[in-house]
């Protein structure tokens, strides 16, 4: 069951909380640029069988980009305002760096989740960064893309809250080079209590499923 498939009106804002928002529209596109980029070294380093004279290169040039991009950092827990389309009031925030799906962050796979009749779907393809055996998906991360779709469920369809309990069930194989299908929707709304479920999909086969207890943001 679906509770709602629209946004309930009144949402915590960040700013009260001390945290600063920036709009997904503020984000420059160079920096979108540098993250793609990075996403793909990220991929290069972990898997790179280069000389060690190219190896020593490489280490120097990332030292002196990390000191030239540390000069301006974010303050932790800077929050992104989505779905922009939306009324001030209704806005979805996330944390910039979220590590499943944060715009800024280029270890993130990145998940992004749209809402549909039935709750929430993304697709995502992940590469060798999130191998855990052989050709396959770490279970870890498996967990950690099923606890964002549901996490997001609740923030989307209800109010935003933090996970109290995550069950998952390991059914196949996640596979690595293969899109994925993750979906989410709320079951279950009991006061502050948010019950919670989705799947991960690999050719339309259930690899996982999980079900989740979110507890609601207080105000
Ligand atoms: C941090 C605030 C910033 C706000 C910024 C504004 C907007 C933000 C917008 C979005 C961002 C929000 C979320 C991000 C979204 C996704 C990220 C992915 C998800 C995560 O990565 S998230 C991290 C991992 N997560 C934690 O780090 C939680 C650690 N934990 C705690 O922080 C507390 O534990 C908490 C808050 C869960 C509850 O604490 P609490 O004091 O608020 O509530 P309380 O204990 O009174 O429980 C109320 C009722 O829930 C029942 N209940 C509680 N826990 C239960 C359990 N485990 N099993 C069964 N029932 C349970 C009680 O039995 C009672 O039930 P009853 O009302 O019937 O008596």
């Amino acid at each position: 069951m679906t509770v709602n498939t629209q946004p309930t009106a009144e949402r915590p804002d960040p700013r009260a909380y001390g945290l600063p928002v920036v709009r997904q529209s503020e984000i420059p596109a160079e920096l979108r640029s540098l993250v793609s980029r990075v996403h793909d070294l990220i991929d290069a380093v972990a898997n790179t069988e280069a000389d060690t004279e190219t190896l020593a290169e490489a280490a120097r040039t990332v030292e002196g980009l990390t000191a030239g991009l540390n000069v301006a950092r974010r303050q932790i827990g800077t929050m992104v305002k989505r779905d922009e389309d939306l009324p001030e009031e209704a806005a979805e925030f996330g944390t910039i760096t979220n590590i499943v799906a944060g715009d800024t962050n280029p270890a993130a796979p990145p998940l992004t989740l749209h809402r549909t009749p039935e709750g929430l779907r993304g697709e995502v393809t992940l590469n060798t960064v999130y191998q855990g055996p052989p050709g396959l998906v770490h279970g870890g991360w498996i967990a950690a893309m099923l606890d964002q779709a549901l996490g997001s469920a609740s923030s989307i369809e209800v109010h935003p809250g933090l996970t109290a309990r995550l069950e998952v069930n390991y059914r196949n194989p996640t596979p690595l080079f293969t899109p994925l299908e993750i979906t989410s929707r709320v079951d279950r709304v009991d006061g502050r209590k948010v019950h919670v479920s989705g799947e991960i999909r690999a050719h339309g086969k259930v690899t996982a499923e999980g079900t989740a207890l979110m507890i609601l943001i207080k105000g």
